[in-house]
């Protein structure tokens, strides 16, 4: 195969997926947010585009702009929908029969969350109330003129920065109420808590429900949101649901009668299958409909006559969408969803549905992001390509699943193999084993740019999903609570034997990466074995003791991973650590982080790298300037990733070119 054939890495610059899929109430259209890569802001924008049941598409926006969390109005008249091309994000208009569009609001922060009241007149939205900052100290004696250094930062709450946000600043998530006929907003709660949570309307639009963690010790209690119901008459709030755990995605059947929402009954394990709970609102009967589906429901749509919901969740990879009425089994519609994690294969996507049932989707295929799908009349389709244009005349990787016994205890685990372009099966190849995160998420035969570039590159690339994942039931989840790294160590080494055994790999060329969840597997693997030629471990926990004293979510992390606070069982958190095996580390290290990553901080990178340092090992350190944990997110990134482990692992090949 020619090398122009292949995907390349500048290629990510022309990739585009679909998002915010809204149908109409006919099932005749689809409005979507058509993503794309500006290159010159090395940023993800994003247009309204609009697709027909046989294909046809439409701009509905334009414009260099961040255009997203569109909904479409209950008459289907009107969308609205966040645009950043005033300068910030603001709350826009278009009325679909004319096109006219206006921009509804002059807001100080970004609104989120808009929630169409059944009546069309009113959007609830979300935002943030910053509250005066008065710092408890203030220098004296500045000169008028005087340029002295910034002030110092003072910091008092539990929650002092998030990844991807940066450093918070004081305040709370607001409920605003908006006349679709624009206007000013107007603030529904003030009191000191986030309500932030997603939203519903009562049909006769007196009431709003939300979920939000209220309770006062919010900030240690990480997933205990409860239902809310705000009266729009009185301003008061009530809960509706008052149980130890998550409950949230409150969603009033279009009769008024019921409210379905996702939850579960808080453990303290790592994992629990989120169910979907419908409460009848006159008696407040609840009952779970999927207690008996073992799989976490992700989200809910009803169906138009009350009957049902159409549910959302990931099976072995995949991810399904099933109609669950509310007395009887389930019904399984398609399985066909993914395609939004377009970096690295985790399962990633969202779906609506029409009055009549027609089901939309973001459509899924290992050589493709996500497209608009539509399952009618027991059918899939395939209704945009949207990056056929850039990927149509490549050569990708095919993927291919496999599924082997577990040395440890013979479980059974599932992987996927992606094929080099050209792909020989007489022929001998390196491999890289590409390790998820998590660690309860799941990879599956979905797009992946980085796993696609590895196979482009000449390796075949092997990814599975090792005890732990999410998409197998609670038991496979939770076989890793308190006890992570432990035998999906042996699941992954077992992959790797079972892919040798298949005759087309060099043994003598075996690699290894993997981000976060990963990195911390990838990093046990060198401590445990010397199998491996060369490893890059990607934004890694390497010492659990410091992770949970320095990751922006450490109330969840101590409480939900450990059985105690580190200074409690300091053995527990060393004996899971992959620092404690750094000793006996040979294989070369090299370590690549975010320098903005607060989920998993540089400094367990450092950590490593200075380690191997002390030890003699090959490594190097590669910082990627103001990225956070999700690195893939401004392509140039995503580029830097893969060129970087690409080029660790050439310094290690037999016939590798001359190192510079
Ligand atoms: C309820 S928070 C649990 C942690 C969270 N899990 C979801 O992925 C998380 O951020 N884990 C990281 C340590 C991690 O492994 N992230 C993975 C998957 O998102 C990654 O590849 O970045």
């Amino acid at each position: 195969t020619e090398l122009s054939e292949t995907l390349q890495s500048q290629d990510v610059f022309d990739l585009e997926y679909a998002a915010d899929l809204n149908i109409t109430n006919d099932g005749s259209e689809v409005y979507f947010i058509r993503h794309y890569m500006d290159i010159h802001s090395d940023k993800k924008l994003g247009n309204i585009w609009k697709v027909t049941q046989n294909g046809e598409l439409t701009p509905v926006t334009t414009g260099k702009h961040q255009q997203y969390g569109m909904a479409l109005s209950p008459d289907n008249k009107r969308l609205a929908y966040i645009s950043s091309e005033s300068g910030n994000p603001q709350i826009h208009m278009q009325w679909l029969e004319t096109g006219a569009t206006g921009q509804m609001t002059n807001l100080t922060t970004a609104p989120s969350r808009l929630t169409w009241s059944a009546d069309g007149k009113y959007l609830a939205f979300q935002m943030f109330v910053p509250e005066k900052a008065t710092p408890p100290v203030s220098l004296p004696g500045k000169p008028e003129g005087a340029e002295w250094a910034e002030p110092a930062i003072y910091i008092d709450d539990v929650y002092y920065r998030f990844d991807g946000g940066g450093y918070t600043k004081p305040g709370y998530t607001q409920i605003f109420l908006l006349s679709a006929q624009g206007g000013t907003p107007r603030q529904l709660t003030f009191d000191e808590f986030n309500n932030n949570g997603a939203m519903s309307w009562s049909q006769d639009g007196k009431q709003l429900y939300f979920s939000a963690n209220r309770h006062q010790n919010f900030r240690l209690e990480p997933v205990n949101t409860d239902i809310y119901r705000y009266e729009l008459a009185s301003g008061e709030i009530s809960a509706v649901t008052d149980r130890n755990g998550p409950d949230n995605q409150p969603s009033v059947s279009p009769d008024g009668r019921y409210l379905a929402y996702l939850g579960y009954d808080d453990r303290g394990t790592n994992y629990e299958n989120t169910q979907v709970y419908v409460r009848d609102l006159s008696s407040g009967k609840t009952q779970s409909l999927t207690a008996d589906l073992d799989r976490s429901v992700d989200s809910l749509h009803w169906d138009g006559s009350s009957r049902g919901l159409y549910i959302q969740y990931d099976d072995q990879g995949k991810t399904r969408v099933a109609y669950q009425p509310l007395k009887g089994k389930a019904k399984q519609l398609t399985d066909k969803l993914g395609g939004q994690s377009y970096g690295r294969p985790y399962t990633s996507s969202e779906f609506d549905v029409a009055s009549d049932g027609t089901v939309t989707f973001t459509y899924s295929a290992p050589d493709r992001p996500a497209d608009v799908g539509l399952h009618t009349g027991g059918k899939d389709i395939q209704l945009t390509h949207l990056n056929d244009d850039a990927l149509g005349h490549k050569t990708l990787a095919k993927v291919e699943e496999f599924w082997f016994k577990s040395s440890a205890d013979g479980r059974d685990i599932q992987g996927w193999i992606a094929y080099p372009p050209g792909f020989d099966k007489d022929k001998k190849y390196p491999m890289v084993l590409e390790i998820h995160g998590g660690p309860v998420t799941a990879y599956g035969p979905h797009f992946a740019a980085e796993i696609q570039l590895y196979a482009a590159a000449g390796y075949v690339v092997v990814y599975i999903n090792p005890r732990g994942s999410s998409s197998y039931g609670e038991e496979f989840a939770q076989t890793i609570h308190l006890n992570y790294p432990s035998q999906d160590y042996d699941d992954l080494m077992s992959a790797v034997d079972t892919v040798i055994d298949k005759g087309f790999i060099d043994e003598r060329e075996l690699f290894v990466t993997g981000g976060s969840g990963g990195g911390v597997l990838s990093a046990w693997i060198v401590g445990h074995t010397d199998r491996f030629k060369a490893a890059v471990v990607a934004k890694p926990v390497i010492n659990w003791y410091s992770f949970v004293l320095t990751s922006d979510f450490y109330p969840y992390f101590y409480k939900y991973w450990f059985a105690a606070k580190p200074w409690e069982d300091l053995e527990g958190y060393m004996q899971r650590s992959p620092i404690s095996y750094v000793g006996n580390v040979t294989t070369p290290t090299m370590l690549l982080t975010g320098e903005a990553d607060y989920r998993t901080p540089i400094s367990e990178s450092e950590q490593y790298y200075q380690a191997l340092k002390l030890q003699g090992v090959e490594t190097a350190m590669v910082r990627i300037p103001d990225a956070p944990h999700g690195i893939y997110k401004r392509p140039s990134n995503l580029m830097s990733k893969v060129e970087y482990i690409l080029w660790w692992f050439e310094q290690y090949r037999d016939e590798r070119p001359v190192k510079n």
